[in-house]
């Protein structure tokens, strides 16, 4: 089954405190209320850079050129109670960017100390990724969410502390 693509990009500057990262209050759809980068679907087609430079302008209204977005990871997720919520991600931080972020229809944005992620808030996968990738580690890692839709219970990574995946073919439909 080919997974439905999406991108994220994490916008990131230097603040009084230390660096701090935008996240955008996501206001209706899928993960309503949770913060999460700034991102989406990948048209057909479309780089996934692309997809993250027109995500960006579409959800903050800030225009970044395709050269300023860092590649920081690629993740799939897994849902096996929700196939067609499976996605591969690919994973944008950005420093450069013109304009002022701003709310859009799908999100608020707010900074954050990139040394204070608010976890709580996020989708649950972002706790075993994304303080890394932030710091500038590349990411490649696989998550299965639990029937809750919203948990992450096993990774390919051992050092996440997850289970482990199953064995490859045993999520497929039965045919
Ligand atoms: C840690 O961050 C995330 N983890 C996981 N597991 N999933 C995430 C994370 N951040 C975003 N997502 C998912 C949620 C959605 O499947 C996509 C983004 O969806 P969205 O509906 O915002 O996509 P758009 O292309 O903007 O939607 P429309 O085309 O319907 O406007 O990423």
């Amino acid at each position: 089954m080919a997974l439905k693509q999406v991108c994220v990009t994490y916008l990131l500057r230097d603040g009084a405190e230390g660096t701090e990262v935008l996240l955008g209050r996501k206001k209706y759809g899928l993960g309503a209320g949770k913060l999460v980068g700034l991102g989406g679907k990948l048209h057909a087609g479309e780089h996934p850079r692309m997809a993250a430079v027109r995500e960006i302008e579409e959800e903050s209204g800030v225009f970044v050129a395709p050269g300023e977005l860092r590649h920081a990871g690629l993740l799939t997720y897994l849902f096996p109670t929700r196939i067609e919520w499976s996605q591969e991600s690919w994973v944008y931080l950005c420093r450069d960017w013109v304009g002022e972020p701003e709310e859009s229809v799908e999100l608020i944005p707010e900074w954050f100390l990139v040394d204070e992620l608010p976890l709580s808030q996020m989708w649950s996968d972002a706790q075993y990724w994304l303080p890394g990738a932030l710091q500038g580690s590349f990411v490649r890692k696989s998550f299965i969410f639990g029937g809750d839709l919203e948990t992450a219970v096993a990774s390919d990574d051992p050092d996440v502390g997850l289970p482990p995946m199953p064995p490859a073919g045993s999520l497929d439909s039965p045919s």
